[in-house]
């Protein structure tokens, strides 16, 4: 709802909608029920519209999106033209947010005053939509075509600050400062001031002649930076009209592009994203704890054993999120190659106004190494991020075990082992679990953590807290091979050489990804992180092309079919961009050159074999990339490692940059229709059979396809459960 009431003679409407302010329904309701009020009383000289609570309307109310209410009036362009329309001066008192809808009903506003604590944009283009209540011909007019582009089509939120650099703000309120009371006086003393150019829809936009040029270069940039993504071009698109038509046949423009945007599987895509986002906190670890129930530990102090490059971006996420951070590595070399790096990077931020003087300062004192195991004696949490090696973080635990006070949570940094074999080498395994952290640990948002067998709710909420302090996407999950990231990614790299075997080259291979939306192909992602690291899991598990006694097939491991391709690269020193050579050449940069080389490689093993390369379709190629994803997503939901098919999708999203637009795996599966992917799935398990064994249809996929064709994808585990206790 909204709350009317007056201060002497100014109106002051307050939005009061917790937790956010989001312009539902009822809240459209009672604003143009109260802009009539006071309107209509002649006691009110000015009007002030403010937000109760924690902010100002942070836009429309997201859950009303593709329900028949979101379009429901007063819609929220009819209370941007009343506000604007009216004869008293209206002034928008924006504390915490205003975005998106938020912030185009402070534009209807004749003047804005803001905290400098505050946030303003347009972050519509991240829903997959568009600012659809005039925000699109009403910023350009104020902050300029070139800037409106810029920060409706990255839909970035702003300090208020830069809002008022531009004009779009006309008062900051300092810290501590009362923003109801300035804006009160504010709209006072405007009052009797002519409000004709204040109206932004009588004004022309400031940089209209430049729009072609304007034009051509946001689009080559969004074009590079949201690949595939189609809001970002609509939303160029129509902000063009606000330069070249009127403001009536602008709006008319943006309707019009909010209508083909809404209808789009990328808005829906982009919605569930949100809302996924925020879901994975609700962690469940079925028959253990959930995060409703279980409490946290309190955690002040950090140890961070092995400072790799993993290690290190982990203690500089300890460091950020406020931890004592010890930094742990027994060779006095190491230690201090690695506390180097972590004070040169807070010296970094600190240059770059990434983070403040006291806050550098803080976390330089904070920084405490430690060359054995006696020393982090009374941490509350270590973490351990030594070389992927059972034996070795086997003897670690068992180390820390003995030295650590009973209440420490030791967790592990590994991206494949198995988190019960390494509580086994300890005392306490219900003070074990896994904390996957993607490299760089500091950069990337994603933290899968792990629950063991008998892992504590205490152990888990603490493990949930800790990746909300340092301000991750933390997903929990299951125990198993690889978790759900590496696991389904295992699969994705498996069918990605049976195609070059078959049938293109690592550049074709890449270029169907990325048009799909992924920054990257799976051969360039190779290169980056080093071919050597796969290389190192397959020699693991004996599988590499040099461990084969004579005499072994080159393309089977027992029944398994097996391309060796990889392993022949990283056998003739091809270990990806460090080297300046894998499935690509560098000629000193990072751009990636299709390489000779590389494919007189693929050829002649083709030779070898007998293969003759055929045509395939991108089609064919994208299926077979990300369905045996698919397929492996549906057995890890199965198997209870991931609670929900968002879990799934965040991971892939934060972790593995799939794009956004389209969901994530589960949801692009429901996207297509789960009918048409296993369809796709059954025909090849049909072809390869047990020798491949990733196109083996789930279950879960064949039963919820078999019973429900494509049932929603809120309704998968519900149905899934349903069935269960039935049978
Ligand atoms: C025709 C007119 C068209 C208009 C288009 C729009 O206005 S689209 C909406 C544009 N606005 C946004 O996209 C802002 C969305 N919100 C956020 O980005 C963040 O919530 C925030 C404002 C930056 C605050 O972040 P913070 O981390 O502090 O809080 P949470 O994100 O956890 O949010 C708290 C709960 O509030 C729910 N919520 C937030 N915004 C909305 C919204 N616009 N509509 C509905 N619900 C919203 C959020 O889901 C959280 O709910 P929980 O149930 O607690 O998870």
């Amino acid at each position: 709802m909204a709350l009317y009431s007056r201060e002497d003679d100014v109106a002051i409407i307050a939005v009061n909608n917790p937790p956010m302010n989001a312009l539902s329904h009822h809240v459209r309701k009672d604003l143009i029920k109260f802009l009539k009020v006071a309107e209509a009383d002649e006691n009110v000289t000015a009007i002030v519209l403010c937000g109760d609570g924690r902010t100002f309307p942070v836009g429309a109310d997201i859950k009303e999106f593709h329900k028949s209410v979101s379009a429901l009036g007063p819609t929220i362009i009819d209370i941007v033209h009343a506000l604007e329309k009216s004869s008293k001066p209206t002034v928008a008192a924006i504390h915490g947010s205003a975005l998106g809808g938020g912030l185009e009903l402070a534009l209807g506003c004749h003047y804005r005053i803001a905290m400098s604590t505050s946030k303003v944009g347009l972050p519509e283009v991240k829903l997959g939509i568009l600012p659809g209540a005039g925000g699109t011909q009403r910023l350009p007019r104020v902050i300029g075509l070139d800037n409106a582009m810029k920060w409706i089509a990255y839909g970035h939120h702003h300090p208020a600050g830069v809002g008022a650099s531009l004009g779009l703000i006309d008062r900051i309120v300092a810290k501590g400062g009362d923003i109801r009371r300035s804006a009160i006086l504010f709209a006072r003393s405007m009052v009797g001031k002519g409000l004709g150019q204040r109206r932004l829809s009588n004004v022309s936009v400031p940089d209209a002649s430049k729009v072609e040029e304007l034009m051509a270069k946001h689009l080559k940039e969004v074009g590079l930076r949201t690949r595939g993504a189609l809001a970002p071009v609509v939303c160029l698109q129509v902000i063009k009209s606000s330069a070249l038509l009127s403001y009536k046949d602008g709006l008319e423009s943006e309707r019009q592009g909010m209508m083909t945007l809404l209808a789009s599987s990328e808005s829906k895509a982009q919605i569930y994203s949100f809302f996924s986002e925020r879901q994975v906190s609700k962690w469940n670890a079925p028959g253990i704890a959930n995060h409703a129930t279980a409490k946290p530990m309190q955690v002040r102090s950090i140890a961070v054993v092995g400072l790799g490059t993993m290690g290190r971006g982990i203690a500089i996420s300890s460091l950020k999120a406020g931890k004592k951070t010890y930094v742990v590595e027994l060779n006095s070399k190491a230690l201090a190659a690695g506390v180097k790096y972590i004070r040169g990077y807070i010296e970094t931020m600190k240059k770059r106004a990434q983070i403040s003087e006291e806050q550098a300062a803080a976390m330089q004192s904070a920084i405490i190494p430690v060359s054995s195991y006696n020393g982090i004696a009374n941490v509350d949490l270590v973490i351990e991020a030594v070389f992927e090696n059972m034996k070795i973080k086997k003897e670690i635990f068992g180390k820390l075990d003995k030295v650590c006070k009973p209440s420490t949570i030791l967790a592990s940094n590994t991206s494949t082992l198995d988190i019960d074999e390494i509580a086994s080498a300890t005392k306490r395994p219900e003070k074990v679990a896994g904390m996957h952290f993607f490299a760089p640990a500091h950069i990337m948002l994603l933290l899968e953590n792990i629950y063991g067998r008998k892992s504590s709710a205490e152990t888990i909420a603490t493990i949930m807290d800790i990746g909300k302090q340092m301000k991750k996407i933390t997903v929990l999950v299951g125990n198993c091979v690889g978790f759900v990231g590496n696991r389904m990614y295992g699969y994705y790299t498996t069918e990605s050489v049976f195609i070059l075997e078959e049938a293109a080259y690592p550049e074709q291979v890449d270029k169907v990804l990325t048009d799909y939306g992924f920054a990257m192909g799976r051969f360039q992602v190779g290169d980056l992180s080093g071919n050597d690291i796969g290389y190192k899991i397959r020699t693991g598990l004996g599988i590499t092309h040099k461990q084969q006694p004579a005499g072994t097939p080159e393309r089977k491991r027992g029944v398994l079919r097996y391309c060796p391709l990889g392993d022949f690269l990283v056998e003739k020193g091809r270990l990806g961009l460090k080297v300046g050579k894998g499935w690509y050449k560098y000629e000193g940069s990072r751009t990636p050159i299709p390489d000779p080389e590389v494919r007189k490689i693929i050829d002649e093993y083709r030779t070898r074999h007998h293969i003759v390369p055929r045509d395939i379709s991108s089609e064919e190629v994208l299926q077979r990339m990300l369905y045996p994803l698919i397929n492996e997503g549906f057995k890890i939901l199965e198997e209870g490692i991931a609670a929900n098919p968002w879990d799934i999708d965040m991971i892939y999203q934060y972790g593995y940059a799939w794009p956004r637009h389209t969901g994530g795996p589960m949801y692009y599966a429901f996207t297509i229709g789960l009918p048409q992917v296993l369809k796709v799935i059954e025909e090849h398990w049909k072809a390869a059979g047990a020798s491949e064994p990733h196109w083996q249809p789930s279950t879960m996929l064949t039963w919820l396809v078999e019973n429900h064709g494509n049932p929603d994808i809120s309704q998968w585990m519900p149905l899934m459960q349903k069935h269960k206790s039935k049978t």
